[in-house]
């Protein structure tokens, strides 16, 4: 299949290089013109994942036009861009959704979204603990791969797989992408006990305790509970969950040292998901009566409407109940 990836961020340019591997041309569609010039000229993307490498297979546009041939289309986009860059995307041509998020406004996931701005192109979801910059460089990784149709997800994994990235196939779109959306809002929560100091229980607590709030959410939204428990939910989880390398979990450690949200977001490049999910994820829940306590408390840190140590208080008053 003709590849075609849109959204040069980090993960955009890492995939576009795996799909690069084997030599076939892969379009890559950047908003920027000097990331379109830096990957055509110097195979660089120094505005998004430095010092890596790109693969000469790799061609840059800013136009969408340049997308008309390929066989399908890796959306990489920020969650809430989706909607505006798959409009203009060319229709038909079937959309593996990588971008991790609900939309503002609508509460939608990205499967809904993509569906109503391109009505005609076929979906799947590409959704796992995959830190790019390690998929860039080709170490060893595992994702789903979502899709409702078997022989269209058959063929995108004969094209995505490599020897150290490795697809499993599920037929729960929904469900592959509630854990991607959910687990960035959790991943500041363990941010926060990272910079709080609170000490590796209260992260433990955090992972599984969130863990179960996803598993709520995801139940209420028709996901079922395997793919939750598998790559794209528990796995993602732990990974963002573990490391600053994680862009979520990072802002968290920043509130949990006590420097305020605004400042944290202001300014940045680079996208963290889950500030812009906690708001959307927190109505959406309320709204089906899913109780999410983490998510209220992170929705609470992001909004600067309680101190920290009141937010972490509040958590741990709740009355006790079984697990
Ligand atoms: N970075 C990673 O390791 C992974 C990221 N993802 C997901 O991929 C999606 C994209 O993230 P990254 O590639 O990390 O992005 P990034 O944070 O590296 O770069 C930001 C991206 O946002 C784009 N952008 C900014 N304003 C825009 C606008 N108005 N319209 C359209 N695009 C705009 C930029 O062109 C750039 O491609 C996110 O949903 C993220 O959760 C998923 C798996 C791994
Ligand atoms: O989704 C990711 C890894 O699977 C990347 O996480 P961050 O966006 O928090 O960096």
């Amino acid at each position: 299949m003709k590849a075609g990836v849109i959204g040069a961020g980090a993960w955009g340019t890492a995939l576009a290089q795996l799909l690069a591997a084997d030599g076939q041309e892969v379009r890559l569609w950047a908003r920027e013109p000097d990331v379109v010039d830096a990957i055509n000229r110097d195979h660089v993307n120094p505005l998004y994942l430095p010092g890596v490498p790109l693969s000469a297979s790799i061609v840059s546009t800013d136009a969408m036009a340049d997308m008309a041939d390929r066989e399908m289309l890796l959306v990489v986009s920020p969650a809430q861009h989706l909607r505006s860059v798959v409009a203009q995307a060319p229709a038909g041509v079937p959309l593996v959704l990588c971008s991790k998020g609900i939309e503002a406004g609508t509460s939608l996931l990205m499967s809904e979204v993509a569906a109503q701005a391109q009505p005609t192109s076929p979906i799947a979801v590409l959704s796992g603990p995959t830190f790019a910059a390690e998929v860039a460089r080709g170490l060893p990784t595992a994702i789903t791969l979502a899709c409702a149709d078997g022989d269209l997800a058959a063929r995108i994994a004969q094209r995505i797989a490599r020897p150290a990235f490795r697809p499993y196939l599920s037929d729960d779109v929904i469900g592959a992408e509630i854990g991607g959306a959910v687990k960035n809002v959790l991943a500041i929560a363990c941010g926060v006990t990272e910079g709080a100091g609170l000490g590796l229980n209260a992260r433990a607590a955090l992972i599984s305790r969130g863990f179960a709030e996803m598993t709520r959410f995801g139940l209420a939204r028709g996901a079922r509970v395997e793919t939750l428990a598998g790559l794209s939910g528990l796995g993602d989880l732990v990974l963002t969950c573990s490391s600053t390398n994680s862009r979520n979990f990072s802002l968290g450690k920043g509130l949990g040292e006590g420097r305020p949200a605004a400042e944290l977001l202001a300014n940045r490049r680079t996208v963290a998901e889950g500030a812009f999910t906690a708001p959307v994820l927190r109505a959406a829940a309320r709204a089906a009566g899913v109780e999410m306590p983490v998510t209220e408390a992170v929705c609470a840190l992001l909004e600067d409407v309680a101190p920290l140590a009141q937010v972490i208080d509040a958590l741990l008053a709740r009355p006790l109940r079984p697990e």
